[in-house]
């Protein structure tokens, strides 16, 4: 019973095998989208796909391989074209700034490459606006990686360490620094820059180094964000403490982790719209000889993609989440808010987006190769785009920060609040993420409690065996880190003795609990219409016991889980929780896939025609049918067997 309009913003899919998955689907794709975006974000997004499709520059060359100095070119008409588009005004952005996040994501969904460069130039233009000098004092110190400056980039946010001339060090500082002539794109003197080469994915994008030898730049480029220095080279900062003005020089980060998980669960989306769409209609044996079956009927495909597929719904909730909390954050900033609830908002947004980084680019790493593998010799084809999704998502790992080292920051927050939990002192966090701990000496009593599979279907058991996953590794880490220091360890040993089973585990538990806790929030919110509320309530249980399932160990080792039943309860529940899925699977993708021009993907097309598909771009290669350059090399110039052998 939808709306005359919402028909036109979401047109059905063209007829074509998929029919049959769609006709068995539980809830109505478009009514789940409205509900996950909204009209608003729905015409948004349809602005930018159609944008993108019909002009020419963005158009795809099938069969045809650009060499990386061409790819690099093409991005970079895309990237100006984008700015041309200008597809959001100020305004909009001010009434809604989730629009950012979309439009983002959107022009990603098409290539990662233009979108970055776009971002990078978008966000360093918009939110930057003494007579200082820069010098890179050697080789190893040399900025290296920097997207856009390879190329084309004019000027550097460089991140450097302040002296003054009293030769007072001041702590790390942001500077604006022309790095090449706007009218020439040559070097400003002193400066040398240029390209580092061919990266795994993302090639279109350009990444550089730069080295400064005295490069003199004005006064007025030092980034304030935590201090400035007067004319007569005098330091002032309302942070008076070193380490305080290096996290207030580094808050700004904390906005590409958040943009990184976003962009690493739209990766989940792309390859996930491939992998299921191809899943319904691949057919590979059967229970007769006669009778072929998608290969989606099968348990282990449903177990290898399924779980992904909630992943996706999960995280994607969570991002737009963590993105309000960003919002509030910078509303903050803008507002000049100097309170402690500003100060505390910016740790936890900290600790939160240095987990959802690794968290959400890890799994759309394994889940990219597993939607490859999951598509048989057809997901290796480079057409059908998985090989491209998983090279372009895997720096998601590394950029902003690696994954590793960022979950020591979380790992840190958590353990700074042991001594309010050992001194019984009252505590929570604006966005209440740590506030489960407040229970911590109670929740350490917690057990397995589900008498059956059943018990286990809703996402309220995995939650409460994250809340003790939690507290435990919190408990079991904080023991470590103790008992390293009292064995005599330097702190910086000590603490480098805590990371692996125990910190490193407190932050990804820490992490996957509170995704799961905001999801599981909203899917038993009791405004969610009913006839989508059962197919998001398997999605909240499937991800919480799925992700749950690879702690295990732990749950036993802690005395959690105990006996055999408790972990067989928990696999089969979420093989069952796959098998209720597996009808709504193809709708799930439906409503997060983007127009097959975007995802670009014959095995993924809307039409579910595979065969048709991936012909029709097989034959538009230019040099499909084509004899080889070299043929006479084949039959002509024959080798002679053992010309070349050593006659010694
Ligand atoms: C902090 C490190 C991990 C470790 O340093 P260390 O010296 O050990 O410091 P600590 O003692 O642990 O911490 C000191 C205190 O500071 C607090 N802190 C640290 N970071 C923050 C933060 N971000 N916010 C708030 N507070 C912070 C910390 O909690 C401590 O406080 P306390 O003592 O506990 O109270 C450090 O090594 C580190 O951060 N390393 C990672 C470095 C990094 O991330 N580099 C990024 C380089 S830029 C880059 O990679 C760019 C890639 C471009 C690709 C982008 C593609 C996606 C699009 C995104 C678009 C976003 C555009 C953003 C523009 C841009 O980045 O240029
Ligand atoms: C595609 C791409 C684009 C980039 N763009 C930019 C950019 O525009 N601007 C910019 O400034 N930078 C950029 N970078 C650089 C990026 O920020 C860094 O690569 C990243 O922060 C990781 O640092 P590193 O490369 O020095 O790794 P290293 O610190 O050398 O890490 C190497 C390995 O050592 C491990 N390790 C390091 N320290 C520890 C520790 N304390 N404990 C345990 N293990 C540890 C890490 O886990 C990692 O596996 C980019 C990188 C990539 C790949």
């Amino acid at each position: 019973n939808l709306p005359f309009s919402w028909e036109s913003l979401l047109p059905d899919f063209p007829k074509g095998p998929l029919c049959k998955y769609r006709k068995k689907a539980s809830f109505n794709w478009k009514e789940m989208a409205v509900l996950l975006d909204g009209k608003d974000i729905i015409q948004l997004k349809n602005r930018i796909f159609s944008a993108l499709e019909s002009d020419p520059l963005f158009v795809h060359h099938p069969g045809e391989e650009l060499s990386r100095e061409k790819y690099q070119e093409l991005t970079f008409l895309r990237c100006k074209r984008l700015f041309e588009y200008d597809f959001l005004t100020q305004q909009e952005i001010i009434e809604n700034p989730l629009k950012i996040f979309h439009m983002v994501l959107c022009i990603g969904m098409y290539d990662w490459s233009p979108c970055i460069q776009y971002l990078l130039h978008f966000l360093n233009c918009a939110s930057y606006l003494l007579e200082f000098i820069i010098n890179t004092p050697d080789f190893e110190a040399a900025k290296f990686w920097i997207g856009n400056m390879g190329k084309h980039a004019t000027h550097a946010v460089v991140y450097a360490q302040l002296y003054t001339p009293d030769g007072q060090y001041q702590g790390l500082h942001s500077f604006l620094v022309q790095i090449r002539d706007i009218k020439t794109l040559l070097p400003i003197p002193g400066v040398v820059v240029g390209d580092i080469g061919k990266k795994i994915g993302q090639n279109g994008l350009d990444n550089g180094f730069a080295m400064f030898h005295n490069v003199r730049i004005p006064k007025e480029n030092i980034l304030n964000i935590a201090g400035d220095v007067t004319a007569e080279g005098k330091y002032s900062s309302s942070v008076k403490d070193v380490k305080e003005r290096f996290s207030a020089a580094l808050g700004s980060l904390s906005s590409g982790r958040t943009v990184i998980t976003a962009v690493s669960m739209t990766n989940l989306k792309l390859a996930l719209s491939i992998a299921i769409r191809f899943s319904a209609v691949r057919c590979q044996f059967g229970p007769t000889d006669d009778e072929e079956i998608p290969v989606l009927e099968y348990q282990t495909q449903q177990w290898r993609l399924l779980p992904y597929l909630a992943a996706t719904y999960a995280l994607d909730y969570f991002c737009k989440s963590l993105f309000e909390n960003l919002t509030e954050f910078y509303l903050g900033l803008l507002t000049k808010q100097r309170s402690q609830r500003q100060a505390d908002i910016g740790r936890e947004i900290h600790a939160l987006c240095a987990a959802s980084k690794p968290l959400t680019s890890w799994t759309a790493q394994q889940a990219a190769q597993e939607c490859r593998e999951a598509c048989g010799g057809h997901g290796y084809l480079a057409m059908n785009r998985l090989g491209e999704i998983r090279n372009d998502n895997d720096p998601n790992c590394t950029y902003e920060g690696d994954n590793n080292v960022l979950l020591q920051q979380t790992s840190n927050y958590l353990m700074s609040w042991m001594h309010c939990i050992r001194d019984k002192v009252p505590f929570e966090s604006p966005f209440g993420t740590i506030n489960v701990l407040q229970d911590y000496h109670h929740i350490l009593d917690w057990k397995f409690t589900a008498m059956s599979v059943e018990d286990c279907m809703d996402s309220s058991v995995p939650l409460a065996a994250y809340k003790w996953l939690v507290c435990y590794l919190l408990r079991e880490s904080d023991l470590k880190l103790s008992k390293e220091k009292q064995s005599g360890r330097s702190d910086f040993e000590a603490k480098n003795n805590c990371q692996v089973y125990y910190c490193r585990s407190l932050a990804i538990a820490f992490i996957e609990q509170t995704v799961l806790q905001r999801y599981h929030d909203y899917t038993h919110d009791p405004d969610i219409p009913s006839t989508l509320q059962p197919v998001l309530k398997n999605l909240s249980a499937l991800y919480g016991l799925w992700s749950l399932s690879k702690h295990l160990a732990v749950l036993y080792q802690g005395g959690y889980a105990s006996g055999e039943q408790a972990g067989r309860f928990i696999q089969n529940a979420i093989l069952e929780l796959c098998y209720r899925l597996k009808d709504d699977a193809v709708a799930l993708v439906d409503v997060f896939a983007p127009p097959d021009f975007i995802l670009n993907s014959p095995i993924g097309k809307a039409n579910g025609e595979l065969y048709k598909n991936i012909w029709g771009e097989v034959l538009q290669g230019s040099k499909t049918l084509n004899r080889p350059s070299w043929w006479t090399e084949f039959c002509i110039n024959r080798p002679v067997a053992g010309r070349l052998k050593s006659k010694l």
